[in-house]
Protein backbone atom coordinates (compact mmCIF):
# COMPACT_ATOMS: atom_id res chain seq x y z
CA UNK A 1 0.00 0.00 0.00
CA UNK A 2 2.62 2.29 1.23
CA UNK A 3 4.50 1.32 -2.11
CA UNK A 4 1.43 2.21 -4.01
CA UNK A 5 1.10 5.95 -2.47
CA UNK A 6 4.94 6.39 -3.12
CA UNK A 7 4.57 5.29 -6.82
CA UNK A 8 1.68 8.13 -6.97
CA UNK A 9 3.31 10.64 -5.14
CA UNK A 10 6.37 10.44 -7.47
CA UNK A 11 4.43 10.29 -10.28
CA UNK A 12 2.76 13.33 -9.50
CA UNK A 13 6.75 15.14 -9.25
CA UNK A 14 6.71 14.33 -12.84
CA UNK A 15 3.59 17.21 -13.35
CA UNK A 16 5.13 19.02 -10.89
CA UNK A 17 9.12 19.70 -12.17
CA UNK A 18 9.20 22.60 -9.43
CA UNK A 19 8.99 19.62 -6.74
CA UNK A 20 12.09 17.56 -5.49
CA UNK A 21 12.90 14.25 -4.20
CA UNK A 22 14.82 14.45 -1.04
CA UNK A 23 18.44 13.31 -1.44
CA UNK A 24 18.55 10.04 0.02
CA UNK A 25 22.63 10.22 -0.29
CA UNK A 26 23.10 13.99 0.66
CA UNK A 27 26.28 15.54 -0.28
CA UNK A 28 28.49 12.34 0.12
CA UNK A 29 32.33 12.69 -1.40
CA UNK A 30 35.16 11.10 -1.61
CA UNK A 31 37.07 7.69 -3.16
CA UNK A 32 34.23 5.37 -2.27
CA UNK A 33 32.03 7.17 -4.80
CA UNK A 34 33.96 5.99 -7.42
CA UNK A 35 36.01 8.75 -8.78
CA UNK A 36 38.18 10.48 -5.87
CA UNK A 37 38.21 13.77 -4.11
CA UNK A 38 35.42 15.94 -5.15
CA UNK A 39 32.77 13.30 -6.42
CA UNK A 40 29.83 14.08 -4.75
CA UNK A 41 26.49 11.93 -4.75
CA UNK A 42 22.82 11.99 -4.59
CA UNK A 43 20.08 10.31 -6.19
CA UNK A 44 17.35 8.02 -4.73
CA UNK A 45 16.89 4.60 -3.55
CA UNK A 46 16.60 3.29 -7.15
CA UNK A 47 18.35 5.58 -8.97
CA UNK A 48 21.77 6.70 -7.60
CA UNK A 49 23.73 9.87 -9.03
CA UNK A 50 27.67 10.28 -8.56
CA UNK A 51 28.42 14.23 -9.72
CA UNK A 52 32.31 14.96 -10.42
CA UNK A 53 31.46 18.77 -10.47
CA UNK A 54 35.63 19.11 -11.79
CA UNK A 55 34.60 17.64 -14.85
CA UNK A 56 31.20 18.56 -15.26
CA UNK A 57 30.22 15.22 -15.74
CA UNK A 58 27.83 12.64 -13.88
CA UNK A 59 27.08 8.85 -13.29
CA UNK A 60 23.56 7.83 -13.22
CA UNK A 61 23.59 4.09 -12.05
CA UNK A 62 19.99 2.47 -11.96
CA UNK A 63 19.99 0.07 -9.01
CA UNK A 64 16.71 -1.83 -9.02
CA UNK A 65 17.40 -5.66 -8.30
CA UNK A 66 17.62 -8.17 -9.35
CA UNK A 67 16.94 -7.28 -13.00
CA UNK A 68 16.62 -3.45 -13.18
CA UNK A 69 13.54 -3.58 -14.21
CA UNK A 70 12.09 -0.20 -15.05
CA UNK A 71 9.45 0.09 -12.49
CA UNK A 72 7.03 3.22 -12.51
CA UNK A 73 9.52 4.14 -9.15
CA UNK A 74 12.45 4.19 -11.15
CA UNK A 75 11.12 5.64 -14.13
CA UNK A 76 9.92 8.90 -12.11
CA UNK A 77 13.37 8.86 -10.18
CA UNK A 78 15.23 8.50 -13.16
CA UNK A 79 13.54 11.62 -14.88
CA UNK A 80 13.71 13.61 -11.56
CA UNK A 81 17.53 12.60 -11.33
CA UNK A 82 18.18 14.19 -15.00
CA UNK A 83 16.24 16.90 -14.85
CA UNK A 84 18.31 17.95 -12.05
CA UNK A 85 21.56 17.41 -13.15
CA UNK A 86 19.66 19.70 -16.42
CA UNK A 87 19.32 22.69 -13.80
CA UNK A 88 22.86 22.44 -13.08
CA UNK A 89 24.86 24.40 -14.74
CA UNK A 90 27.78 22.73 -13.88
CA UNK A 91 26.99 19.54 -16.02
CA UNK A 92 27.62 19.09 -19.03
CA UNK A 93 27.44 14.78 -19.42
CA UNK A 94 25.85 12.17 -18.16
CA UNK A 95 26.84 8.72 -18.43
CA UNK A 96 23.96 6.13 -17.27
CA UNK A 97 24.71 2.51 -16.24
CA UNK A 98 23.77 -0.45 -13.90
CA UNK A 99 24.41 -0.99 -10.67
CA UNK A 100 23.18 -4.70 -10.74
CA UNK A 101 26.07 -7.09 -12.03
CA UNK A 102 25.68 -8.26 -15.67
CA UNK A 103 22.29 -6.44 -15.88
CA UNK A 104 21.77 -3.28 -17.57
CA UNK A 105 17.80 -3.31 -17.60
CA UNK A 106 15.68 -5.95 -18.03
CA UNK A 107 13.58 -3.40 -19.89
CA UNK A 108 9.76 -2.33 -18.83
CA UNK A 109 8.45 -3.59 -15.46
CA UNK A 110 6.32 -6.58 -16.69
CA UNK A 111 4.04 -6.62 -13.88
CA UNK A 112 3.46 -3.01 -14.11
CA UNK A 113 1.56 -4.04 -17.41
CA UNK A 114 0.25 -7.18 -16.22
CA UNK A 115 -3.21 -7.60 -14.07
CA UNK A 116 -3.76 -3.90 -13.26
CA UNK A 117 -6.06 -1.07 -13.36
CA UNK A 118 -6.60 0.78 -16.60
CA UNK A 119 -5.77 4.19 -14.38
CA UNK A 120 -2.05 2.22 -13.51
CA UNK A 121 -1.56 1.51 -17.08
CA UNK A 122 -1.94 5.18 -17.85
CA UNK A 123 -0.04 6.39 -15.20
CA UNK A 124 2.92 4.19 -16.22
CA UNK A 125 2.88 4.58 -19.99
CA UNK A 126 2.60 8.32 -19.35
CA UNK A 127 6.11 7.95 -16.80
CA UNK A 128 7.35 5.83 -19.90
CA UNK A 129 6.66 8.57 -22.23
CA UNK A 130 8.47 11.00 -20.20
CA UNK A 131 11.28 9.51 -19.19
CA UNK A 132 12.26 8.80 -23.05
CA UNK A 133 11.26 12.26 -24.09
CA UNK A 134 13.19 13.73 -21.24
CA UNK A 135 16.45 11.56 -22.35
CA UNK A 136 16.10 11.65 -26.05
CA UNK A 137 15.34 15.19 -26.02
CA UNK A 138 18.31 15.95 -23.35
CA UNK A 139 20.82 19.17 -23.45
CA UNK A 140 23.10 17.16 -21.92
CA UNK A 141 25.90 14.74 -23.94
CA UNK A 142 24.21 11.14 -22.54
CA UNK A 143 26.09 7.86 -22.76
CA UNK A 144 25.37 4.83 -22.59
CA UNK A 145 28.08 2.34 -20.77
CA UNK A 146 25.91 -0.61 -20.91
CA UNK A 147 27.58 -3.44 -18.70
CA UNK A 148 24.89 -6.01 -19.10
CA UNK A 149 22.11 -7.23 -21.21
CA UNK A 150 19.57 -4.73 -22.50
CA UNK A 151 16.81 -6.21 -23.66
CA UNK A 152 13.54 -4.17 -25.03
CA UNK A 153 12.71 -0.68 -22.63
CA UNK A 154 16.93 -1.63 -21.57
CA UNK A 155 17.83 -1.23 -25.34
CA UNK A 156 15.64 2.13 -25.70
CA UNK A 157 17.18 3.76 -22.70
CA UNK A 158 20.41 3.50 -24.54
CA UNK A 159 19.13 4.11 -27.83
CA UNK A 160 17.83 7.44 -26.74
CA UNK A 161 21.83 8.12 -25.76
CA UNK A 162 23.88 9.69 -27.97
CA UNK A 163 26.82 7.32 -28.26
CA UNK A 164 26.31 3.57 -26.73
CA UNK A 165 29.52 1.81 -25.40
CA UNK A 166 29.05 -2.01 -24.35
CA UNK A 167 30.48 -4.57 -22.31
CA UNK A 168 31.89 -7.01 -24.35
CA UNK A 169 30.61 -10.13 -22.77
CA UNK A 170 28.24 -12.81 -25.03
CA UNK A 171 25.79 -13.13 -22.42
CA UNK A 172 25.28 -9.15 -22.85
CA UNK A 173 22.47 -9.40 -25.75
CA UNK A 174 21.03 -5.96 -26.95
CA UNK A 175 17.49 -5.14 -28.82
CA UNK A 176 13.97 -4.85 -28.93
CA UNK A 177 12.55 -8.13 -28.52
CA UNK A 178 9.26 -7.56 -27.85
CA UNK A 179 7.76 -9.96 -30.70
CA UNK A 180 9.06 -12.83 -28.66
CA UNK A 181 6.70 -11.69 -25.46
CA UNK A 182 3.78 -11.54 -27.99
CA UNK A 183 3.60 -7.80 -27.96
CA UNK A 184 4.91 -5.01 -30.21
CA UNK A 185 7.09 -2.08 -29.85
CA UNK A 186 5.28 1.04 -30.12
CA UNK A 187 6.10 3.73 -32.86
CA UNK A 188 8.44 5.52 -31.12
CA UNK A 189 10.73 2.33 -29.84
CA UNK A 190 10.18 1.97 -33.35
CA UNK A 191 11.30 5.22 -34.39
CA UNK A 192 14.42 5.76 -31.74
CA UNK A 193 15.88 2.40 -33.35
CA UNK A 194 15.38 3.21 -36.92
CA UNK A 195 17.15 6.65 -36.28
CA UNK A 196 19.81 3.93 -35.22
CA UNK A 197 20.50 1.76 -37.23
CA UNK A 198 18.06 1.97 -40.40
CA UNK A 199 14.74 1.00 -41.65
CA UNK A 200 15.99 -2.47 -43.24
CA UNK A 201 18.14 -3.65 -40.29
CA UNK A 202 15.45 -2.26 -37.97
CA UNK A 203 12.59 -3.91 -39.78
CA UNK A 204 14.03 -6.98 -39.50
CA UNK A 205 15.30 -6.95 -35.51
CA UNK A 206 11.63 -5.77 -34.68
CA UNK A 207 10.14 -8.20 -36.47
CA UNK A 208 11.83 -10.89 -35.35
CA UNK A 209 12.72 -9.53 -31.95
CA UNK A 210 16.30 -10.09 -32.27
CA UNK A 211 18.72 -9.70 -29.41
CA UNK A 212 22.05 -8.93 -30.82
CA UNK A 213 25.21 -10.01 -28.88
CA UNK A 214 28.02 -7.68 -28.66
CA UNK A 215 29.99 -8.18 -32.08
CA UNK A 216 27.10 -8.38 -34.09
CA UNK A 217 25.37 -5.50 -32.29
CA UNK A 218 28.67 -3.44 -33.32
CA UNK A 219 28.03 -4.32 -37.14
CA UNK A 220 24.66 -3.39 -37.38
CA UNK A 221 24.94 -0.25 -35.14
CA UNK A 222 22.81 -0.67 -32.21
CA UNK A 223 25.79 -0.06 -29.92
CA UNK A 224 29.09 2.75 -31.31
CA UNK A 225 31.45 0.54 -29.30
CA UNK A 226 32.63 -2.76 -27.39
CA UNK A 227 35.20 -2.73 -25.16
CA UNK A 228 36.53 -5.14 -22.54
CA UNK A 229 34.02 -5.81 -19.61
CA UNK A 230 36.09 -3.72 -17.07
CA UNK A 231 36.87 -0.73 -20.03
CA UNK A 232 33.54 0.22 -19.91
CA UNK A 233 33.31 2.92 -17.57
CA UNK A 234 36.65 4.65 -18.50
CA UNK A 235 35.95 3.96 -22.24
CA UNK A 236 32.56 6.26 -21.62
CA UNK A 237 34.90 8.57 -20.11
CA UNK A 238 37.03 9.40 -23.03
CA UNK A 239 33.99 9.34 -25.33
CA UNK A 240 32.32 12.04 -22.94
CA UNK A 241 35.87 14.24 -23.32
CA UNK A 242 35.73 14.22 -26.87
CA UNK A 243 31.69 15.01 -27.44
CA UNK A 244 32.46 17.50 -24.48
CA UNK A 245 35.01 19.38 -26.62
CA UNK A 246 32.61 20.55 -29.34
CA UNK A 247 30.57 24.36 -27.66
CA UNK A 248 27.62 23.15 -26.33
CA UNK A 249 25.10 25.56 -28.15
CA UNK A 250 26.30 23.78 -31.14
CA UNK A 251 26.28 20.48 -30.42
CA UNK A 252 22.82 20.94 -28.68
CA UNK A 253 21.25 22.59 -31.64
CA UNK A 254 22.44 20.14 -33.86
CA UNK A 255 21.06 17.39 -31.70
CA UNK A 256 17.81 19.01 -31.36
CA UNK A 257 17.80 19.02 -35.62
CA UNK A 258 18.06 15.54 -35.76
CA UNK A 259 15.80 14.90 -32.78
CA UNK A 260 12.83 17.15 -32.47
CA UNK A 261 11.07 15.68 -35.22
CA UNK A 262 10.89 12.17 -33.97
CA UNK A 263 10.17 13.61 -30.68
CA UNK A 264 7.63 16.02 -31.73
CA UNK A 265 5.51 12.78 -33.21
CA UNK A 266 5.27 11.39 -29.72
CA UNK A 267 4.56 14.89 -28.27
CA UNK A 268 1.58 15.88 -30.50
CA UNK A 269 -0.51 13.09 -29.38
CA UNK A 270 0.50 11.57 -26.16
CA UNK A 271 -2.47 11.37 -24.74
CA UNK A 272 -3.82 9.29 -27.96
CA UNK A 273 -0.87 6.91 -27.95
CA UNK A 274 -1.74 6.61 -23.72
CA UNK A 275 -5.11 5.69 -25.38
CA UNK A 276 -3.60 3.16 -27.49
CA UNK A 277 -1.48 1.80 -25.01
CA UNK A 278 -4.37 1.30 -22.84
CA UNK A 279 -6.55 -0.86 -25.62
CA UNK A 280 -3.65 -2.68 -26.54
CA UNK A 281 -2.08 -4.17 -23.24
CA UNK A 282 -6.26 -4.51 -21.70
CA UNK A 283 -6.75 -7.36 -24.52
CA UNK A 284 -7.20 -10.28 -23.28
CA UNK A 285 -4.81 -12.12 -25.67
CA UNK A 286 -1.77 -9.72 -24.86
CA UNK A 287 -2.32 -10.09 -20.87
CA UNK A 288 -2.15 -14.02 -21.46
CA UNK A 289 0.93 -13.58 -23.45
CA UNK A 290 2.11 -11.69 -20.51
CA UNK A 291 1.24 -13.77 -18.23
CA UNK A 292 2.63 -17.18 -19.93
CA UNK A 293 5.96 -14.93 -20.11
CA UNK A 294 6.37 -13.92 -16.85
CA UNK A 295 6.07 -17.63 -16.10
CA UNK A 296 8.44 -18.70 -18.08
CA UNK A 297 10.50 -16.22 -16.09
CA UNK A 298 9.66 -17.36 -12.80
CA UNK A 299 9.45 -20.82 -14.07
CA UNK A 300 13.52 -21.05 -14.97
CA UNK A 301 14.74 -21.02 -11.31
CA UNK A 302 12.77 -24.33 -10.05
C1 LIG B 1 -0.05 -1.97 -34.45
C2 LIG B 1 -0.27 -2.19 -32.97
C3 LIG B 1 0.77 -1.46 -32.16
C4 LIG B 1 0.35 -1.43 -30.71
C5 LIG B 1 1.44 -0.88 -29.83
C6 LIG B 1 0.82 -0.20 -28.71
C7 LIG B 1 1.31 -0.18 -27.53
C8 LIG B 1 2.54 -0.96 -27.14
C9 LIG B 1 2.24 -1.93 -26.10
C10 LIG B 1 3.17 -2.46 -25.34
C11 LIG B 1 4.58 -2.10 -25.47
C12 LIG B 1 5.37 -2.61 -24.33
C13 LIG B 1 6.82 -2.46 -24.62
C14 LIG B 1 7.58 -3.33 -23.69
C15 LIG B 1 8.86 -3.14 -23.45
C16 LIG B 1 9.59 -3.98 -22.50
O1 LIG B 1 10.64 -3.60 -22.07
S1 LIG B 1 8.92 -5.47 -22.01
C17 LIG B 1 10.19 -6.26 -21.04
C18 LIG B 1 11.08 -7.06 -21.93
N1 LIG B 1 12.12 -7.68 -21.13
C19 LIG B 1 12.52 -8.92 -21.30
O2 LIG B 1 12.07 -9.64 -22.16
C20 LIG B 1 13.55 -9.42 -20.35
C21 LIG B 1 12.98 -10.45 -19.43
N2 LIG B 1 13.96 -10.89 -18.46
C22 LIG B 1 14.96 -11.73 -18.77
O3 LIG B 1 15.15 -12.17 -19.89
C23 LIG B 1 15.87 -12.12 -17.64
O4 LIG B 1 15.23 -11.85 -16.43
C24 LIG B 1 17.22 -11.40 -17.65
C25 LIG B 1 17.07 -9.90 -17.72
C26 LIG B 1 18.06 -11.93 -18.81
C27 LIG B 1 17.98 -11.72 -16.32
O5 LIG B 1 18.07 -13.12 -16.16
P1 LIG B 1 18.40 -13.72 -14.72
O6 LIG B 1 19.54 -13.01 -14.12
O7 LIG B 1 18.50 -15.20 -14.89
O8 LIG B 1 17.15 -13.33 -13.81
P2 LIG B 1 15.70 -14.00 -13.80
O9 LIG B 1 15.24 -14.26 -15.18
O10 LIG B 1 15.73 -15.17 -12.87
O11 LIG B 1 14.80 -12.84 -13.19
C28 LIG B 1 14.86 -12.49 -11.82
C29 LIG B 1 13.50 -11.97 -11.42
O12 LIG B 1 13.19 -10.80 -12.18
C30 LIG B 1 11.96 -10.94 -12.86
N3 LIG B 1 11.99 -10.19 -14.10
C31 LIG B 1 12.83 -10.35 -15.11
N4 LIG B 1 12.58 -9.46 -16.09
C32 LIG B 1 11.55 -8.70 -15.67
C33 LIG B 1 10.83 -7.60 -16.24
N5 LIG B 1 11.14 -7.07 -17.42
N6 LIG B 1 9.83 -7.09 -15.50
C34 LIG B 1 9.50 -7.59 -14.30
N7 LIG B 1 10.15 -8.64 -13.72
C35 LIG B 1 11.16 -9.18 -14.40
C36 LIG B 1 11.82 -12.44 -13.06
O13 LIG B 1 10.50 -12.80 -13.27
C37 LIG B 1 12.39 -12.97 -11.76
O14 LIG B 1 11.38 -12.80 -10.79
P3 LIG B 1 11.24 -13.81 -9.55
O15 LIG B 1 12.48 -13.62 -8.73
O16 LIG B 1 11.15 -15.21 -10.12
O17 LIG B 1 9.98 -13.40 -8.88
Amino acid sequence: MALMVGARVLARNLLRPWSRLPDAVPGRTGPAAGGGDGVRCFGSPRVLVETDPAKGVAVIKLKNPPVNSLSLEVLTEFVISLEKLENDKTFRGVIVTSDCPGIFSAGLDLTEMCGKSQAHYAEYWRAVQELWLRLYLSNLVVIAAINGVSPAGGCLISLTCDYRVLADNPKYSIGLNETLLGIVAPSWFKDTLVNTVGHRTAERALQLGLLFPPAEALRVGIVDQVVPEDQVHSAALSVMARWLAIPDHARQLTKNLMRKPTADRLVKQRDADIQYFLQFISRDSIQKSLRVYLDKLRQKKG
